[in-house]
């Protein structure tokens, strides 16, 4: 077994306190069933990394999390309150401690850059434009995009760039939890490998806890501490890379140990032990 010995330093932010807990958590559309008495924990300070495959229900899961999905039934505590039982207003202020990177940016596409950070700031938090805008583009340094970018449009920005301001935007209310679907997607190899440091990088500096939905089997190896898989409209394991990839089931032995997936293993073990020859 090629990861046996190649588990990643472990986080020392990350703690055993989950800060959200799914419990029973069942989602249908119409007849079709999409989650079914699912049950996930989120530690504070992970990275968690979750997987399945195509209609799984990861996105439905994040959506249901962040409040834009409203479950069939079941339980989602977050920093120890149910969201389903709480009130419109309560629910929006826990809202507010979550940051949300969605597929594709979602960025207004008539805002420069420093105006479309600003809108969470004005909005919620009440600030006034200029001051907005200065915070805007403070953020926009943090995800690593030069102040020359603060005034751009989306359209005038490679996919690399329109994620790292949707980044910054999903940052701009100093979220505790950050939400990621799909954020390497689209980005060329070269890209998305700096997107993942980005990702680690941010959580270290900021103690954030991040829930990942992902594909790309080189951003679970790089960034997350645990994943999760989703199969048959439950969480199936969720377990550090090791455990999760010994699982002996069909799609996880397919994902993990098929070609691409022993190709991202190989790749992340050279990376480590290039870093412990360097350390
Ligand atoms: N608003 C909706 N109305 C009806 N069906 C929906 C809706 N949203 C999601 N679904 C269905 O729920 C299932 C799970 O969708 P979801 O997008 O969560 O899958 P996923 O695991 O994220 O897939 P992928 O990896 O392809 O992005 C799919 O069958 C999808 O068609």
């Amino acid at each position: 077994m090629i990861m046996a010995d190649m588990a990643a330093s472990p986080n020392p932010q990350t703690s055993n306190e989950p800060v959200i807990e799914v419990r029973d958590l069942c989602n249908r559309f119409g007849d079709h069933i999409v989650h079914e008495d699912l049950d996930l924990d989120l530690l504070r300070g992970e990275i968690l990394g979750v997987v399945g495959g195509s209609g799984t229900g990861k996105t439905v899961l994040l959506r249901s999390i962040v409040g834009l999905n409203t479950p069939a039934s079941g339980h989602i505590r977050v920093f120890g309150e149910d969201l389903i039982q709480l009130s419109a207003r309560a629910r929006s202020r826990i809202e507010q401690r979550f940051g949300v990177l969605f597929q594709g940016g979602a960025l207004f596409t008539s805002l420069n850059l420093q105006e479309n950070i600003a809108v969470p700031l004005i909005e919620h938090a009440g600030l006034k434009r200029p001051e907005a805008e200065k915070l805007a583009r403070m953020k926009l340094a943090l995800t690593g995009l030069s102040p020359d970018a603060a005034v751009r449009y989306p359209s005038e920005l490679s996919g690399g760039m329109v994620k790292r301001a949707s980044l910054a935007r999903a940052l701009a209310l100093d979220p505790e939890i950050l939400f990621l679907d799909e954020p390497t997607a689209g980005l060329d190899p070269i890209g998305a490998a700096a997107f993942d440091r980005l990702i680690v990088t941010l959580r270290d500096a900021l103690g954030l806890t991040v829930f990942l939905v992902t594909h790309d089997l080189d951003t679970l190896y790089s960034t997350c501490d645990r994943v999760a898989v989703l199969s048959q409209r439950k969480v199936l394991v969720a377990d550090t890379l090791e455990k999760v990839a010994a699982t002996e089931d069909d799609w996880v032995q397919d994902y993990f140990n098929g070609p691409r997936g022993r190709a991202a293993s190989y790749a992340f073990r050279d990376h480590l032990e290039k870093r412990n020859q360097e350390q």
